[in-house]
């Protein structure tokens, strides 16, 4: 029996929104439409009042035809007077649907732009903490749930309201001890739906949290699918992902549960009310208290109330799925970068030859126990650096500190100087080109991937960046050169293209600062050694920063550093390194062998 992944998703029940964190989000859209919003609820209002006269205009008709004052040329006259009001609230309703409906994709559009604004322009740890799986949920579910809310949610509770309180108000007009009697069963629909309402939020945040675990599932699977045919782990994906959709269902289905029991509610408290008014309104018809014309219109209004009896329950499960998704969309939005991102203080004026410097600095990531940097004091200037070390040994993150994608701890890094605590995030990343161990490509045309940090770049910049990268060659092999349409994450082309594409588009940037997190790792010896002069050529002056493990590359650096367990265990030069470190000796020895076995340099 294989053992089941565990995809867990730390979860925590979000906080009941409340209404300035309500007002904060959504208010800013409703005020911008409020026009298309008053035009649609005065339609519906009017629908509503339409519907409201047409018991009226039958309580005349019946009782001209109960005491024989009314002509056939009358009833006619009524009836044509019903199709008129019938036709007039066609053409509302469609004005009323297309303007409050309208209203709310645009303000799904509006929390939308919202999520995925506050998503890009977050941090490191922030992505670390949540699965991709999630954040799709939030655009997907959470978001057609507030849509819902603030749409159809919307209408029906306007709708409910003035149903009611004008239905009610007419049926008073007939006969006030009636409607008490009609209305009697009333409180008890809406403690039993306030009640049942309430149960719904918890059983509605499961639901949206289970939709996030398949969601995560299934993509976590798309992205992996080569590797699930190599271990031919199909069926087993197959069988997680129909026992997440059953949890879902299941989930689903205790919610439903509750809706479910909503509207039969409302229908037999619907249906005592009309038990009471057939005996005691046929008694008042009978001693001649209301006429028969009103007792039939006091009937009508009665079943126009069973609607908005019914809308209250729809309406609260609504609100409630509404306000589960957003208080879900409001945690989400209202999560701070822990990385601090100062205004750029006066007088600093963008660096042209800037260097690090790491003053005892520590590093922890929140689900580690172990450091990953601890007391790292280091000066980076201009020249090339290599940073080797064991797996593990802290280089990538190192990397990842110099890029910004972590908080550090204040006078423990700066740049250029200053403490990178004291300069902004986009201030000090415009500086760095960042090429990380995975080459990142998009679904794009080779030119629009390697332009993607300076899209303004003309062709002959992107074509010299990429000879700088030697990829150029590989580039002008493919079917439509530049213009050559890469697949999902560049899936047409080699690793070590891919790397180099990814270095191309570095290079393309021209900043002072270049980090290169084994990013050539899957390049050849004799092609790694071009791309080392043409780098040599292009960044004199500059910094640079190359993690590698590969000797022949770090021995043609200017200085190379050597961690292990995340602290500085020495540096020097190629030289110094092969005479003092084991480490390093031990690389050298295994590299070298490796070579001679292949039968000389691949150059
Ligand atoms: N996001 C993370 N959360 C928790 N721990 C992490 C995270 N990333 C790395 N680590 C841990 O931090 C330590 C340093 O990792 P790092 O990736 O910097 O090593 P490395 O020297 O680049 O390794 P490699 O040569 O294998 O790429 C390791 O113990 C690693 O398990």
């Amino acid at each position: 029996m294989k053992n089941r992944p565990s995809i867990k998703i730390p979860f925590t029940q979000p906080h009941r929104i409340t209404f300035s964190e309500i007002k904060a989000l959504l208010f800013p859209t409703f005020r911008k439409h409020r026009r298309r919003l008053v035009i649609g609820f005065t339609a519906l209002i009017v629908v509503d009042f339409f519907q409201l006269t047409i018991p009226r205009i039958i309580k005349h008709g019946v009782d001209g035809l109960a005491t024989g004052t009314v002509s056939s040329a009358g009833l006619l006259r009524l009836g044509v007077f019903i199709l008129f009001i019938a036709a007039c609230v066609v053409g509302l309703r469609f004005l009323w649907r297309y303007l409050i409906i309208g209203f709310s994709r645009m303000l799904e559009r509006a929390v939308r732009n919202r999520i995925f604004s506050h998503i890009t322009g977050m941090d490191a740890p922030f992505f670390e903490q949540r699965t991709t799986g999630e954040l799709m949920a939030h655009q997907s579910n959470d978001l057609a749930a507030v849509q819902m809310a603030c749409g159809m949610g919307m209408v029906a509770a306007v709708d409910a309201l003035v149903m009611s309180i004008t239905a009610i108000g007419f049926m008073i007009a007939i006969n006030p001890l009636l409607t008490f009697f009609a209305l009697l069963p009333m409180p008890a629909l809406a403690l039993a739906t306030r009640i049942l309402s309430g149960k719904l939020h918890g059983r509605f945040a499961t639901v949206q949290q289970q939709f996030s675990e398949l969601t995560e599932f299934s993509r976590s699977t798309l992205i992996s699918i080569g590797l699930i045919k190599a271990y031919t782990m199909e069926n087993f994906q197959t069988s997680v992902f129909g026992t997440l959709g059953r949890k879902y269902v299941k989930s689903n289905l205790r919610v439903a549960r509750i809706q479910g029991l909503i509207s039969p509610l409302a229908t037999l408290v619907g249906s005592i009310g009309m038990l009471a008014v057939l005996y005691f309104g046929g008694r008042l018809v009978v001693q001649e208290v209301i006429s028969i014309g009103e007792f039939v219109a006091f009937i009508s209004y009665l079943y126009m109330l069973i609607w908005p009896m019914m809308a209250i329950g729809w309406v609260a499960n609504l609100v409630q799925r509404g306000l589960t998704s957003l208080s879900r969309i409001n945690n989400l939005i209202t999560s701070r970068p822990t990385l601090p991102d100062p205004e750029l203080p006066e007088g600093i004026e963008p660096f042209s030859r800037p260097g690090f410097a790491m003053k005892n600095l520590h590093f922890s990531y929140s689900l580690a126990t172990a450091p990953a940097l601890s007391g790292v004091t280091l000066t980076l200037s201009p020249g090339i650096h290599g940073v080797t070390g064991r797996t593990g040994s802290g280089k990538s993150t190192l990397c990842k500190i110099l890029t910004r994608l972590y908080p550090v701890e204040n006078n423990t890094l700066f740049f250029g100087g200053s403490d990178v605590n004291g300069l902004p995030l986009e201030f000090m990343r415009s500086h760095i080109a960042y090429v990380s161990q995975e080459p990142i490509l998009f679904s794009d045309t080779i030119a629009g991937n390697l332009a993607f940090g300076r899209p303004e770049a003309s062709r002959k910049e992107i074509e010299r960046a990429a000879e700088s990268a030697a990829v150029h060659k590989d580039i002008m092999q493919l079917p439509h050169g530049y213009e050559t349409v890469i697949g999902e994450r560049g899936v047409k082309l080699s690793g070590g293209q891919k790397q180099r594409l990814a270095l191309a588009r570095a290079l393309l940037c021209d900043r002072p600062v270049l980090i290169l997190d084994d990013g050539l790792s899957a390049v050849d010896v004799a092609t790694e050694h071009k791309i080392f002069q043409n780098l040599k050529r292009h960044f004199s002056g500059k910094t640079v920063i190359i993690v590698s493990n590969r000797i022949k590359l770090l021995s043609m650096t200017d200085r190379i550093i050597i961690l292990a367990e995340g602290k500085i265990e020495t540096e020097g030069d190629h030289e110094k390194l092969l005479d003092t470190n084991t480490l390093y000796q031990s690389m050298y020895v295994k590299q070298m062998k490796g070579e001679e076995l292949r039968g000389g340099d691949d150059a």
